[in-house]
């Protein structure tokens, strides 16, 4: 039998400790299948060999199992919408990180109140494994562009402005305000111009590490060698464009609907973006989905999806609560009176 001053203790160090065996298990895995790294993979289930002795031989496995109550553990249906979002290897490898480590300081903790010695031996763990995830993580292969894009959280959609000169400037300071993703926008524009800019554009994006995008044409995308193009409904579909552009460049697809969600996760696309949320000053629509479709949007997303239309200081957080960290905005931009502060002001909101 457990004391009942002991139950909840009990509770905690059994979830807390399965929740390290199970991260421990999901790098495990990432070590032998995606990077084939035999020492790797040795460490971390060297880590769980190691914390199976410490539990069996300081705690007893009868009282851990008599606390255990998982139909009444609220936990088990708390799940954040970043639970759902994570897909990418990163964040896969990055939350079990931090599953381990936080699991591991929780168990240390409560571990004192039954046996300090127990403590100290998990506190050791705790340093071991904090090593092999820092190690680990800095092995998990990441290309600028993906890096980028798993970091982004204020796309741009801008036009080829009237001249050379204000484009790029606009692009410096935007991107210093806290502009991540540029995508050049401009429906009048001719063929030579969009290109001409692209090529700018492309260039200065990788001076300011951020990234640069195509609307609609993924021909112009590849020959000015920027980092992707974002493809409508009506556009090429989003596996063509892939083939136009190449693996290494990004595919965003417009989304409106469940079913345009689920087909560019299956096209392969990198983002989506995901609206008209609200009406808005650049593009008129008959219909927009509202922050209703932000919400199951948010909980089926495995790529990293942007809300769009008619957002701004004003709205973003009704977006944000509807389980969205990540904005695409013309408006609020191009029509503010300082653009980089309202940039800035903007990404505060979204980071925060
Ligand atoms: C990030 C992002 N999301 C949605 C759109 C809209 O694309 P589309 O539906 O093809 O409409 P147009 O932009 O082509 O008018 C976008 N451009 N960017
Ligand atoms: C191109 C586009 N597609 C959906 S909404 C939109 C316009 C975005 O601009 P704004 O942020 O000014 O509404
Ligand atoms: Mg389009």
């Amino acid at each position: 039998m457990i004391p009942d001053s002991l139950t909840a203790t009990y509770r905690i160090l059994d979830a807390s400790i399965n929740r390290v065996s199970e991260g421990i298990r999901t790098i495990e895995e990432y070590s032998r299948f995606e990077i084939e790294s035999v020492s790797h993979s040795e460490s971390f289930k060297s880590l769980r060999h190691q914390l199976t002795r410490l539990v069996n031989t300081s705690l007893s496995r009868s009282m851990l199992l008599a606390a255990r109550n998982t139909p009444d553990d609220i936990g088990t249906v708390i799940q954040t919408k970043a639970e759902y979002n994570r897909t990418t290897k990163i964040q896969i490898v990055a939350a079990a990180s931090s599953r381990i480590q936080q699991s591991l300081r929780v168990i240390e903790e409560y571990g004192k109140t039954i046996d300090a010695g127990f403590a100290k031996e998990v506190e050791q763990l705790r340093y071991q494994a904090y090593h092999h995830c820092a190690s680990i993580e800095r092995l998990v292969p990441v290309s600028r562009r993906q890096r980028l894009l798993e970091q982004a959280k204020l796309y741009l959609l801008m036009d080829v402005h009237e001249d050379l000169e204000m484009f790029v400037a606009s692009i410096r300071s935007l991107a210093a305000a806290g502009v991540d993703v540029f995508q050049l926008r401009d429906k009048d524009a001719s063929d030579r111009t969009l290109y001409e800019r692209s090529v700018v554009a492309a260039k200065l994006a990788i001076e300011l590490d951020c990234l640069f995008l195509v609307n609609d044409r993924a021909d112009i995308a590849a020959a000015a060698d920027s980092d992707g193009v974002h493809v409508g409904q009506d556009e090429l579909p989003a596996k063509i464009a892939r083939q136009v552009i190449g693996d290494s460049r990004l595919v965003g697809v417009s989304t409106h609907t469940v079913q345009e969600i689920e087909q560019a996760q299956i096209d392969g696309a990198n983002y989506i973006g995901c609206g008209p949320v609200f009406g808005g000053r650049t593009k008129s629509f008959s219909h927009y989905v509202g922050t209703a479709f932000l919400e199951k949007a948010a909980t089926m997303t495995t790529i990293p999806a942007f809300a769009i239309g008619g957002i701004d200081e004003t709205n973003v957080n009704q977006v944000i609560d509807a389980g969205f960290d990540r904005i695409a905005v013309t408006g609020a931009l191009r029509d503010a009176e300082d653009p980089a502060a309202a940039a800035a002001h903007l990404k505060a909101i979204l980071v925060n």
